[in-house]
């Protein structure tokens, strides 16, 4: 996602001087050197254009300030113009106060739709919504069929056409072939069988055409939805402008959704539509799995964009993940001085597989751009292989690893399909961690990271009581503390996951000094 984008800009910033004053010539260059990097991703000329304008200008104008060097000065200006045209604030979705509340999927052929009002199902439902999709997408005639698969993994009804003409799901007098009567009739099953929400699934064609758009208006005149969002493929290129303009003007879209945001692609229609359109980008879809989804925040992005990182994502995957009262299981037993066992790491690896894709969750860390080589060749099976070693131990040896000689060792080997130098790898890199586990349970701090040991949560202590899981409290504030801190000040927060957690680390504390930027910047920047 955005990869060369974020190498070009990342690589410009890094031959900005740190001392003195940049001249005029200095921030033309670096503008200059955006303004490529923004082309060649396929962004909208016109945003290109206006997003370097304001970028010199704010660079030209901005006070040497003590705090900040110039080169962060300019990484700073960009990364909240950045957040500017990605729509700047994030917004949920319009729920309406009669439900159901209908949602209205509209977008090219292929655009993702189908696929998206699955995840869009799964995601509300669970949020303890209770949604109904709706098959109006009667042009492609494997539409309805994928559509009924995608609810099924959802857990989600679908309301469907009866290919026997006999009505959807049953009722009579709904055609197959009019997609305006089968969206109505969706709704209003939707009403009677009390579903909060509705997601209607439209047709696309191959190009934006008068019927297509035609149709859409029809079927958003007779549902009057509360929200129509627009599906677009990040990996159409300079086409997405004059395609989210037609859609503006033909169904007059409330809201955008990216999708295909896991390619290689140059991703400029993220960066185009939201300005273009000034409807802003609610969801991202990320991949062909369910839950490869994410609530869109334009300043994560921009993080993203720039190699700082997308923390808060992460801390949200590992939450939705990670089990509570497991995790706390898990600190309680660390702070208590007993061993990481063989048994407690299958548990944070089943744990961390929920969690999706490693290489998308490493991706998320700050710098990891500048890895992105080892990062492209990390096997997604080494994770499998490690745990199938794991697997292969007895409930004993996982207690116990010390008692694992020779021969079992080369037991394991073959119950796994290893060699015995992967077992012996696995086995000394499990004791060195559970050596660096112990220190820091005793308060002695990460090795090699000086003062982690001081932070709050970490080391020896016992938190009292039970800290609650870190889920969103009444005021809909995170409960997470590096989470909340993060959230006043409209920042990416350092790391505290719930695995974090396990391991005895605690997060940011609220009482700490304001961060000037985001953790990943500083570090990026040598601050
Ligand atoms: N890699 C990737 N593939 C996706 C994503 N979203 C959808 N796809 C794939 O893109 C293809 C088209 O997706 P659909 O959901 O069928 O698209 P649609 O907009 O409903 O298409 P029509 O019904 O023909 O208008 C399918 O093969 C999906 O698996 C995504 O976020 N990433």
């Amino acid at each position: 996602m955005f990869a060369t984008l974020s190498d070009r800009l990342t690589s410009t910033f890094k031959n900005l001087r740190t001392k003195g004053r940049l001249s005029e010539a200095d921030i033309d260059a670096t503008v200059r050197e955006i303004r490529r990097a923004l082309l060649d991703a396929d962004v909208a000329v016109s945003v290109v254009r206006e997003f370097t304008g304001t970028v010199r200008e704010r660079a030209l104008s901005a006070e040497v300030s003590g705090a900040l060097n110039p080169a962060q000065q300019v990484v700073k200006i960009v990364n909240e113009e950045l957040v500017a045209i990605l729509g700047g604030e994030s917004r949920g979705l319009n729920l309406a106060k009669n439900p159901p509340t209908v949602i209205m999927l509209a977008g090219l052929q292929g655009a993702g739709k189908t696929t998206l009002a699955g995840k869009l199902a799964l995601n509300l439902r669970e949020q303890g919504h209770t949604p109904l999709l709706v098959a109006a997408d009667l042009q492609r005639p494997n539409a309805v069929t994928q559509l009924k698969v995608v609810g099924e993994r959802a857990g989600v009804p679908v309301y469907a056409p009866d290919p026997g003409n006999q009505g959807a799901e049953g009722q009579s007098g709904v055609s197959t072939g009019d997609p305006v009567t089968v969206a109505r009739a969706g709704v209003e099953t939707a009403r009677s069988r009390q579903h909060d929400v509705v997601i209607i699934d439209t047709a696309g064609r191959l190009g934006v055409d008068a019927d297509l758009m035609q149709q859409a208006a029809d079927i958003r005149d007779a549902t009057n939805p509360d929200e129509i969002l627009f599906v677009i493929d990040a990996m159409i290129g300079q086409d997405a402008v004059a395609t989210a303009q037609a859609f503006a003007e033909g169904v007059s879209f409330t809201g955008v959704v990216l999708s295909k945001l896991d390619g290689d692609a140059r991703g400029g229609a993220a960066l185009s539509v939201a300005r273009v359109t000034g409807q802003p980008i609610l969801f991202a879809s990320t991949g062909e799995k369910l839950t490869d989804f994410e609530v869109f925040h334009p300043d994560r992005m921009a993080s993203r964009i720039l190699d700082m990182g997308d923390v808060l994502t992460l801390i949200e995957q590992a939450e939705k993940a990670f089990d509570a009262d497991q995790a706390q299981d898990m600190a309680d037993k660390l702070a208590s001085g007993k061993d990481f066992t063989l048994a407690d790491f299958l548990v944070q690896m089943q744990q961390m597989r929920n969690m999706g894709s490693m290489k998308k969750m490493l991706g998320m860390l700050p710098g990891m751009g500048q890895m992105r080589e080892a990062l492209d060749n990390f096997d997604e099976r080494e994770v499998d292989r490690v745990e199938a070693i794991v697997r292969s131990m007895t409930p004993g040896e996982r207690e116990n690893p010390k008692i694992i000689n020779g021969s079992r060792r080369a037991r394991i080997a073959k119950g796994s399909g290893v060699t015995t130098t992967d077992v012996n790898q696995l086995l000394e890199r499990f004791a060195g961690a559970q050596k660096m586990m112990k220190q820091m349970s005793r308060g002695g701090g990460m090795p090699g990271m000086p003062g982690m040991g001081n932070m709050p949560g970490m080391g020896g202590k016992k938190q009292r009581g039970r800290q609650a899981p870190a889920k969103k409290n009444k005021k809909g504030r995170s409960g997470n503390p590096a989470k909340r801190v993060a959230e006043q000040q409209g920042l990416t927060a350092g790391p505290s996951t719930p695995t974090g957690s396990a391991f005895g680390m605690g997060g940011a504390a609220k009482d700490e000094a304001p961060l000037e930027l985001p953790p990943g910047l500083e570090k990026f920047l040598g601050r």
